[in-house]
């Protein structure tokens, strides 16, 4: 059967009412399904797009679809009508709804996901082991981060019991283009997503932060916002090149000069403190809806 890009894989085209009158029987593969359809899926989604990954090898649903239907209309991917569609159509499904609503999708996926295929959950405060006993497949758990949009995303993984050689090239086929792979333990996930989920809402406050000073100071807020935002973009090169972050801070502070008092003021009010504050929160969160 065809499907154009961006087609509804409703029930009346291709879904569980089976294929529409005259069409073929065979469900049109895609590589990578989406159950949930919001801000990291369509970060993840770019991505892929952008490194060459054909768009209607993706199909994605969500609870509205408004979030799927965007994606179609900007990326050129399916839409499904529903999880078992995705389930249907995707080789690997990717699970990425609310942590509240993620316990009733599971149980939904539960009942249709193939024998041996790959399911990895983007789902915060989830844990491996929850997903596997509700699954009994192949399960990976990720934290990715919404630089994964230009490529530049990171993605901490933990797999399942159930997982093999394959599945990990999936994982890989998934994220392994658009953003730096860390493999690590359940166990780390929270911090993880504290540190690294969070990581460029966290960068992005420092540096509304610091721009906020200098138009305190005086500065116009468009010059500021510039130069802030051109700091982290160029700090982030630097690092891609090569350089570590102590490296970076020592290149650029002068003995006795004025980067060096700045350092040595935010070390007097306690930066580790604050930041432990910040990551201490988050972890709150996460371990209060944990499950
Ligand atoms: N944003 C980030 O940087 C990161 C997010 N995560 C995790 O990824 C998950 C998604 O986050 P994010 O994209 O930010 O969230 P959003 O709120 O942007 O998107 C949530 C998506 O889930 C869909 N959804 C909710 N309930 C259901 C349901 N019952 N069935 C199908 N779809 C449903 C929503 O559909 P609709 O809009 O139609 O209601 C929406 O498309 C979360 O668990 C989050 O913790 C992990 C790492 C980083
Ligand atoms: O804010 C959140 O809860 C999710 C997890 C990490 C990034 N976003």
């Amino acid at each position: 059967m065809r499907l154009d890009r961006g087609d509804e894989l409703s029930a009346g085209a291709a879904g569980a009412a089976g294929p529409a009158p005259g069409a073929g029987s065979e469900a049109p593969r895609c590589a990578f399904g989406f159950v949930g359809c919001g801000r990291i899926v369509t970060a993840t989604v770019r991505g892929l797009v952008a490194s060459g990954h054909p768009a209607e090898g993706i199909v994605a649903t969500s609870r509205t679809n408004a979030g799927a239907s965007a994606l179609a209309e900007e990326q050129g991917i399916r839409v499904a009508g529903g999880a078992a569609e995705v389930v249907r159509f995707a080789d690997t499904v990717v699970l990425a709804v609310d942590p509240a609503e993620a316990p009733g999708v599971v149980a939904e996926l539960a009942g249709t996901l193939r024998e041996g295929q790959l399911l990895v959950s983007f789902v915060a405060s989830y844990r491996l082991a929850t997903l596997e006993k509700a699954l009994h497949g192949p399960v990976v758990r990720a934290v990715p981060n919404v630089a994964l949009a230009v490529r530049e995303g990171v993605a901490a993984v933990a797999a399942g019991q159930r997982v093999e050689r394959a599945h990990w090239r999936q994982v890989h086929a998934l994220l392994g283009g658009i953003g730096h792979v860390v493999v690590t333990d359940d166990a780390s996930m929270e911090l993880v997503s504290a540190v690294a989920g969070a990581g460029p809402a966290l960068f992005s406050a420092f540096g509304e932060a610091l721009a906020g000073e200098a138009v305190a100071r005086g500065l116009d807020e468009t010059t500021a916002k510039v130069l802030v935002a051109q700091s982290l973009r160029g700090t982030g090169v630097l690092l891609g090149a090569g350089m570590s972050l102590p490296e970076i801070a020592g290149m650029v502070a002068s003995p006795g000069g004025m980067t060096r008092a700045a350092l040595d003021a935010l070390a007097a009010r306690d930066i580790s403190g604050t930041l432990g504050a910040s990551v201490d929160a988050a972890l709150d969160v996460s371990h209060r809806r944990l499950v």
